[in-house]
């Protein structure tokens, strides 16, 4: 009988449940989408109710189609969104407040506060971030702040903080383990990216108890053990791993100087850097990929807010597509952008901007311009965002990445990542399964459960990938980047609205 894992991805739009058998195929699967809920301007929330209720639907059926194809699923990886966090009742379980999502903006006015202190240096070098709010630590302290009794309550020891893969792990475990994994504790601004614990001062900055905390184990730990009475099948969870950092371990990136990008709501691109902490001169962040068997690697990591989230954007508020693999057909019907230019910048801008006030621009415009110009412009900006990524990657290492991997729904897009190789001038290669997020988490918990001796000897690239080779000439490739720097500049001429 095969063995398998059963890989919980949680993640900003959706929440999937993959089985991986012991080849690394996916042999079963089950999706939900995931409502989002935008309650204030710059505010995203989700509930995390929906979220539990859809982690077990999801992960019930994709056991019940592993069961009848006779598949042994022998443990459980979980993967998630980062930086969303959720605060809840130790003794009721109940969750204060919705989750907050790492779009929201509400905590940027503390971040703004203590950079004019001049404290970022110090934050920086414990933490490896930027005094941003991406991270969880300004809204928790405005969560703190805001809801009358929740301070006095988080440091009597009544209050628990969770970013999702805790959250889940304490429901699936019937309140027994309150515990994350360093990839996840890294991305919260408490914790310290070098002696690999919560952060006495960071803590203190933004007075947060540490009662609150979770444990921080190692990303192939034996986090808990689910009842039977949860998914149908008493099971070990053996591995976690934020989403981006379980998608380094899924596209087999092991080793310093390789790179991923992934895809989703947001893009994510990670270096990896071995067992040393590389410090950015360009505003990359420092993170920790992950710690197993007690030896800590860590990662350079760039961040683009908006990726996937342009797609559903143009479906769901635009309405000029129905659905998000009609912007491949749409970029197909004109010969080049016709100099719109979509500067997606609705949650901010992330590397190496770092601009939480930018806004959002569409120009170029004339009354030539259609959807199909709207959709590619899209397109294009995910693919302008990456090259300044990687370009800074470049300068701050001097590591010339000769492959870039790539995965992630968005992924899905052969034009995109056509257009990828070409503005990156790099070939661009995409796997064949491009939910290499879910992988990374099963190859964590499979190695600990015994499937796979070791992440070196898990199957994570087959010779049905995809490459896609640079075919744009050297100055076009410059003109184009130019309109995009440009539209960029924009984004700071916004209306003073708020
Ligand atoms: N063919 C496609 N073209 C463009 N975008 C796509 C395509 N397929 C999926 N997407 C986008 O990819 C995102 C989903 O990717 P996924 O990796 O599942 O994200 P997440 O893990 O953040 O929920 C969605 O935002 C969706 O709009
Ligand atoms: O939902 P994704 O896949 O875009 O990932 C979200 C990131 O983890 C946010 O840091």
């Amino acid at each position: 009988m095969m063995k398998a894992v059963l890989a919980i991805d949680q993640g900003t739009t959706s929440t999937r449940a993959l089985i991986v058998g012991q080849d690394g195929a996916i042999v079963a699967r089950a999706q939900v989408e995931l409502h989002q809920s935008y309650p204030r301007t710059g505010w995203v929330e989700h509930d995390p109710e929906t979220i539990w209720r859809d982690v077990v639907a999801t992960a019930r059926q994709a056991l019940s189609q592993a069961t009848e194809a006779e598949i042994d699923v022998v443990a459980i990886g979980i993967t998630n969104q980062r930086e969303t966090f959720v605060v809840w009742d130790r003794e009721t379980g109940r969750a204060v407040h919705p989750a907050i999502v790492w779009q929201d903006r509400r905590g940027a006015a503390l971040c703004e506060r203590l950079i004019g202190e001049g404290v970022e240096t110090e934050v920086s070098a414990r933490s490896g971030l930027l005094l941003d709010s991406y991270f969880s630590a300004s809204k928790l302290a405005w969560l703190l702040d805001t809801v009358p009794g929740l301070r006095r309550d988080a440091e009597a020891g009544k209050l628990a903080f969770g970013t999702i893969d805790t959250y889940l792990l304490w429901r699936l475990t019937d309140g027994r383990v309150h515990a994350t994994d360093p990839s996840n504790a890294a991305r919260t601004l408490l914790f310290d990216i070098a002696r690999m614990d919560w952060s006495d001062e960071l803590c203190a900055l933004f007075g947060i108890s540490r009662a609150m905390l979770p444990r921080v184990m190692d990303n192939d730990a034996l986090f808990g053990t689910v009842d039977a009475a949860v998914l149908g099948q008493a099971l070990p969870i053996t591995g976690m791993a934020g989403d981006q950092q379980a998608a380094l371990v899924g596209q087999g990136c092991l080793k310093a100087g390789q790179v991923k990008i992934t895809y989703g709501t947001g893009a994510f691109g990670l270096m990896h850097t071995g067992d040393t902490i590389s410090r950015s001169r360009h505003r990359l962040l420092s993170t920790v990929a992950y710690r197993v068997g007690g030896q800590t690697c860590y990662a350079l990591e760039g961040s683009i807010f908006v990726a996937g989230a342009g797609v559903q954007w143009l479906r769901d508020r635009l309405g000029i597509i129905a659905s998000a693999a009609e912007t491949e057909t749409l970029a197909r019907t004109i010969p080049d952008n016709g100099g719109v230019y979509l500067v997606p910048a609705f949650a901010g801008l992330g590397t190496p901007h770092w601009d939480s006030q930018a806004r959002a621009v569409l120009c170029g415009m004339t009354l030539g311009t259609g959807a199909a110009h709207v959709a590619r412009a899209m397109l294009e900006a995910v693919a302008y965002q990456s090259e300044e990524l990687i370009d800074t990657m470049r300068e701050d290492t001097g590591l010339c990445a000769d492959l870039i991997r790539i995965d992630g729904g968005m992924a899905h897009n052969a034009w995109l990542c056509q257009f990828l190789a070409d503005v990156l001038a790099t070939p661009v290669r995409r796997p064949d399964n491009v939910e290499s997020t879910a992988l990374g988490a099963a190859f964590l918990a499979g190695t600990a459960a015994g499937i796979w001796p070791s992440l070196a000897d898990t199957p994570s690239s087959s010779n049905r990938d995809a490459v896609f080779e640079p075919a744009l000439a050297a100055a076009e490739r410059a003109r184009l980047i130019a309109g995009w720097r440009d539209a960029v500049a924009r984004t700071r001429h916004r209306a003073n609205v708020e």
